[in-house]
């Protein structure tokens, strides 16, 4: 059965269930319409129902297109986020985090009951529903209140309140059925566009690809680099120290809180992005630049390493943000705003480019980018990688080490940028990376001695802390 959503009041002809929202549908004071009581004063707002406001105005930005972590770091949404207690936070987060690993299977869940898809131009409907429908198929939250604080929402927005009945109405089907409908879903394809799937077939064969994609529906728990003594760490913070020295902590959510971070003894950065650095060698008291630098992990490794480092970025707003970062661990870079497509600023023993890409292999830790990103996106960001390699290498001292990475799975961002190197003839010689110098992790060198992490890596006993995030990365020496 479905759900007339043509914003009619009632629902139009469904069935029992599917009628506007009544006072007796939620908790007390959810289903008042918004109008406010006799006497003029509006009913006290519905337990619970600032965080889902908040998850909403967070889901409907990305909707949108906007970046989950803009969207987290500035801006109204942001404040409102910030007042949040901690504990409304953490579902507020949790929540965004299922609507959208899991937005395939939401959107195929809520499609089942609705004669029609849902208008673009009602408001945050879609985010209002997306929200719900993650607590009642995922979350170990009582239905009735999702439905009922669900409706609220709808209600509380002018744009989508014609639809309060339709919300009701699906979200009421969709509790009923929930457990039909999550055994028949196919859900590593329903949460994974299906041309990013085609791609990682192409790439890596289609069982590597549905483990990736299985691997990106689980949230990852938090990589840790610390200055020095990891084990030490590793004990003193439950942890486990990885191949590469990082501490990986079964945990998630606000660092802030983890011991250690005042005193900065240690950033957050998975395992696979420390790799790029490590293949820079020994960078003590050499002259190194990291052209896209922000918000400043690998520049606070060359740093704690005792490079003399350049750390670059365009984005005013995203330096600020490695300078506070570097400032909480008493590590010190030369800082500079500028293109670096355009920058000239000296000459460099070596040069770190971790060029923004796609990052289709940071969707575990980013899953707003599995429902914002698009097939034009590969080729663009590809353009200004090959720009920014052709201005590195006008940065490198004969006999210069480049290291180019990214965070994506796709070909064009990857090997493809060093072929079409070999192609124009670029005065650049591949020096190959081998496992012995990545502490032994054969599976993530290339036969071309490059670095190719996919986050169905470093299996672990404890499938909770098993994986990396997807990296290229390459290491040229200037001729
Ligand atoms: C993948 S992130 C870098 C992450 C960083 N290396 C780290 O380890 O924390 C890419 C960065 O490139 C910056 N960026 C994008 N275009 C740029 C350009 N033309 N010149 C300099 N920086 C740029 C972005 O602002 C962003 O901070």
């Amino acid at each position: 059965m479905t759900a007339d959503n043509s914003g009619r009041k009632g629902g139009g002809k469904a069935g029992k269930g599917f009628g506007p929202a009544r006072p007796h549908d939620g908790p007390k004071g959810a289903f008042k319409g918004g109008r406010p009581p006799q006497g003029g004063r509006r009913p006290p707002r519905p337990q619970g129902i600032e965080a889902r406001a908040v998850a909403v105005d967070l889901v409907a930005g990305v909707q949108k297109g906007r970046l989950l972590d803009a969207l987290l770091d500035t801006g109204a949404t942001a404040e409102r986020y910030q007042r949040l207690d901690p504990r409304d936070r953490g579902l507020a987060r949790a929540i965004v985090g299922y609507a959208l690993r899991r937005h395939g299977q939401i959107d195929d869940a809520v499609g089942r009951f609705l004669t029609r898809p849902l208008p673009d131009d009602a408001g945050t409907l879609k985010a209002v529903i997306a929200v719900s429908a993650a607590q009642i198929l995922f979350m170990d939250v009582a239905d009735h209140a999702a439905v009922a604080l669900g409706v609220e929402l709808a209600g509380g927005d002018k744009a989508a309140a014609p639809f309060k009945g339709v919300v009701n109405a699906v979200l009421r089907r969709v509790s009923e059925n929930k457990a039909t409908i999550l055994a028949e879903q196919d859900a590593i394809a329903l949460n994974t566009p299906a041309w990013l799937m085609e791609r990682w077939s192409a790439s890596f064969g289609a069982d590597v690809a549905r483990d990736i994609a299985a691997m990106n529906a689980i949230e990852p728990t938090l990589d840790l680099t610390v200055k020095s003594d990891p084990d030490g760490w590793a004990a003193r913070l439950g942890g486990i120290r990885l191949p590469n020295g990082s501490v990986r902590l079964p945990v998630t959510g606000a660092v802030e809180k983890i011991d250690g971070y005042e005193e900065g003894g240690w950033w957050v950065q998975d395992a696979a992005a420390t790799l790029p650095v490590h293949l820079l060698g020994d960078v003590k008291g050499k002259k190194v630049v990291d052209l896209c630098a922000a918000p400043g992990g690998k520049t606070a490794q060359l740093a704690a390493l005792g490079a003399d480092v350049t750390a670059l970025d365009v984005s005013f707003h995203r330096l600020q943000r490695l300078e506070r970062n570097l400032y909480r661990l008493g590590l010190k870079a030369n800082l500079v705003k500028a293109d670096a497509t355009e920058w000239l600023g000296g000459t460099f023993d070596m040069v770190l480019l971790d060029a923004p890409c796609t990052a289709t292999g940071t969707l575990r830790r980013h899953p707003d980018g599995a429902v914002g990103k698009k097939p034009a996106d590969v080729a663009t960001l590809a353009a200004l990688q090959r720009r920014l390699i052709d201005q590195a290498i006008r940065m490198l001292r004969p006999g210069g080490l480049l290291v180019f990475s990214t965070c994506s799975l796709e070909q064009e961002e990857g090997p493809d940028q060093i072929r079409r190197l070999r192609l124009i003839e670029a005065p650049l010689d591949v020096v190959p990376v081998t496992a012995d110098e990545l502490f032994g992790m054969q599976e993530i060198v290339t036969p071309d001695g490059f670095v190719r992490t996919l986050p169905s890596h470093l299996k672990l006993e404890d499938a909770r802390l098993s994986g990396l995030d997807g990296f290229f990365a390459a290491r040229l020496r200037r001729q």
